[in-house]
């Protein structure tokens, strides 16, 4: 009987199609798939370039292309189409064996050809060709084949190139854009050619390359494993992974293994699919973390999508590091009596009045979570030897001395009436924790890594034995909006060696990216493991409008202006639900909410998990974080708002601590900007932030 696979254009235009045909297309592959013969329902395509492309009735209008081979009976569904669309298509197309990833292409043979001619006369007059510093060599060894490679020679320009993406091999053009955006060979080779160096590919073994081409094509062992991939044929994440993607989710890693990279780079995605393929090894539960319940939320409705399993997925426990806590904490000791920010506040200053320091309470308090907590220092001799990375007031001995005592009393006197706060239970849990032997997980993948705290990282540690994929780590500290900077090592977090980079966006449009990474562009921010990251190379193949960029002078003005962008963006056909708005205060997220009511437009404030299918979503740019909108725009970007005055300490004061929440606040808005997938409009009223200048 033959295998089926399905390649992710046949996914995508079946996901478009009404239901009556989705459900003939079903039928008709599910029949094919059960038949002895499968020759004998497929058509051969008189004047074909590929003999091997064959048609398959579908309804008396609608055809499927299908690649058959010439030997063994893996049959790749390529195409549903209108009848004549479908014997056009696949007369004008051939198939091929990427020769240095081994994997599958199909180019459009004639548009090469056609494009070549007209692309050849433009080169004669230009100064510089497009790919000049890059060798035939190069290019021959990341897998350009001599069609390919008298192509990119008479290329001069990027959009060249972005306009022949429809008619390239698929590799071969991935290749080519990685080159055109900077980056290196060896770098493009890192990302396309590393995971699958070295070997000599058959070039007319078609069923062979089909399976290595798991980044393009499912193969689907039979009608449940078809239906399984049909039913959500708008996630295409769930089925085709990046093979960097897939070589990180996939690995064995001796110890604890981190993932970076950029804004939209599919980070949640390998988070998700690395939980599934370490419960499907079923050697001990797994847990799938991040800081906040409503990103939790996100990675259960990811989980539920992408876990078709029962069993599987009951190996897999999703709660975010302080509901863990909690859970470990009440199983020792019962609830926990826990002190709010207002009680927390008045006890610091009743023991500074008390003994009489000369320390803020925002100090102490930050001193506390900061240094002792973070670091689990529990005597005065630890504290005096304590690091104070990033706390900016230098102490001396004294001045340390008084902080401790403060420190000490503080703690004495929550002992004294069982009172808690959350990072206590934190630091309590991960101390009941490591006296355990039997640890609760024996795998753990975060998410949103950035802004775990340092005791969050303890209680983690304490909660998987030290081991072969025992932490998996995925994050990116380019977004990370509260100030907990970590070293990892200092959590007992050894993550050398086994750090991945993704690279390629695939949420935002090139424009959108470029514009917001002009936001943190220069500024120095750790990778949590002593050294600095970067977004270098941080790429998106997609094209649409630059972001629109817009001062007001007043604040009802700019609210009209929101009210008009969003009527456009929903006259021009995008839903509701589609679109967002953030802002940093959540007075201006109501604002924005009342004025787009009042213009009769559905709008709803951002508050628990859901988000609405029917509505525009407005919320504060923290709530936007693990979110995306087709259309985006953020609002009040003004110098009193963005930063806010008060949330950033004066450089007088701490020129440390004033860097640091600047950079928190520079990172809040490019998160909030790089929700946008095709359209993002900035705008403000009164003076533009500075953290907008020198941004067009
Ligand atoms: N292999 C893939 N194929 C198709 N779509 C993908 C793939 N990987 C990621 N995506 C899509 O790209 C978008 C961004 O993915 P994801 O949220 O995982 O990125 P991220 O790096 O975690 O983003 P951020 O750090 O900005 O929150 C999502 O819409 C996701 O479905």
């Amino acid at each position: 009987m033959p295998s089926l696979a399905i390649d992710r254009d046949f996914l995508r235009e079946y996901a478009k199609l009404e239901k009556p045909v989705q459900d003939r297309v079903t039928e008709a592959f599910a029949k094919f798939e059960q038949s002895s013969h499968a020759g004998q329902h497929l058509e051969k395509v008189s004047n074909a370039r590929d003999d091997r492309f064959r048609t398959i009735r579908i309804t008396q209008f609608w055809r499927g292309v299908v690649l058959a081979p010439e030997s063994g009976d893996t049959y790749t569904l390529l195409k549903v189409l209108p009848h004549d669309d479908a014997y056009v298509w696949a007369q004008r197309r051939s198939a091929s064996v990427n020769a240095t990833t081994g994997r599958i292409e199909i180019r459009d043979v004639s548009a090469i050809m056609d494009s070549m001619t007209g692309l050849a006369g433009i080169a004669k007059h230009a100064p510089v060709m497009l790919f000049d510093g890059v060798s035939d060599a190069d290019l021959r060894r990341l897998g350009i084949d001599e069609q390919t490679l008298a192509f990119a020679r008479v290329l001069t320009d990027p959009v060249q190139l972005d306009a022949a993406r429809s008619f390239l091999p698929g590799t071969q053009w991935d290749v080519l854009a990685g080159l055109a955006a900077g980056l290196s060979p060896e770098e493009v080779w890192a990302e396309l050619g590393e995971a699958i160096v070295g070997e000599h590919y058959d070039p007319d073994d078609l069923s062979a390359a089909v399976a290595r081409s798991s980044d393009r094509v499912v193969l689907v062992d039979g009608p449940d494993e078809l239906l399984a991939v049909l039913r959500h044929p708008f996630a295409l994440w769930r089925v085709y992974l990046h093979p960097v993607q897939r070589k990180t989710v996939e690995a064995h890693y001796r110890g604890p293994a981190r993932v970076s990279g950029g804004p939209g780079t599919g980070k949640t995605v390998v988070a998700l699919h690395r939980a599934r393929y370490l419960a499907r090894l079923d050697d001990g539960p797994v847990l799938l973390t991040t800081f906040t319940s409503t990103l939790t939320g996100s990675l259960s409705a990811g989980l539920k999508l992408l876990v078709e399993s029962d069993q599987v997925r009951e190996r897999i426990d999703v709660r975010n590091v302080d509901q863990l806590a909690h859970q470990v904490f009440r199983d020792h000791h019962g609830a926990p009596r826990l002190l709010d920010a207002g009680q927390e506040n008045e006890l610091w200053r009743s023991v500074i009045t008390a003994l009489g320091l000369p320390f803020s309470e925002a100090f102490l308090k930050q001193e506390w979570r900061q240094v002792i907590l973070a670091q689990n220092v529990s005597t005065a001799q630890e504290y005096l030897s304590a690091k104070r990375t990033g706390r900016g007031r230098r102490l001396g001995p004294r001045q340390r001395a008084e902080v401790w005592q403060a420190i000490w009393d503080f703690s004495q006197r929550l002992r004294e009436y069982d009172l808690w706060t959350h990072e206590m239970v934190c630091a309590e849990a991960a101390r009941l924790l490591e006296g355990q032997a039997d640890k609760p997980y024996r795998h753990i993948v975060v998410d949103e890594a950035q802004d775990l705290s340092p005791a969050q990282w303890r209680l983690l540690r304490a909660a998987v034995d030290r081991g072969p994929n025992d932490l998996f780590l995925v994050g990116d500290t380019h977004q990370r909006i509260y100030s907990h900077v970590v070293s990892l090592r200092d959590v007992g977090i050894e993550v050398a060696g086994r750090s991945t980079r993704l690279t390629l966006n695939y949420r935002t449009t090139a424009e959108i990216l470029a514009w917001s990474l002009g936001l943190v562009r220069g500024e120095p921010i750790d990778d949590m493991d002593g050294g600095l990251d970067s977004l270098a190379g941080c790429r998106s193949e997609m094209h649409g409008m630059l972001p629109t960029i817009t001062g007001y002078h007043r604040k009802s003005g700019e609210l009209d202006g929101l009210s008009a962008t969003v009527r456009g963006w929903l006259e021009a056909g995008v839903k509701p639900g589609e679109i967002g708005v953030a802002a940093r205060a959540r007075w201006l997220v109501d604002a924005a909410v009342k004025v787009l009511t009042a213009d009769s437009v559905p709008a709803v404030a951002l508050t628990g998990a859901a988000v609405p299918a029917d509505a525009v979503s407005v919320g504060t740019m923290h709530r936007m974080k693990g979110l995306e909108f087709r259309c985006l725009a953020v609002i009040g970007v003004n110098d009193k708002s963005v930063p806010p005055v008060g949330a950033v300490t004066s450089a007088a004061d701490d020129a440390s601590a004033h860097r640091q929440d600047m950079q928190r606040e520079r990172c809040l808005l490019f998160v909030a900007c790089t929700r946008a997938r095709e359209q993002l409009s900035v705008s403000w009223h009164g003076d533009r932030s500075e953290l907008l200048a020198g941004l067009g």
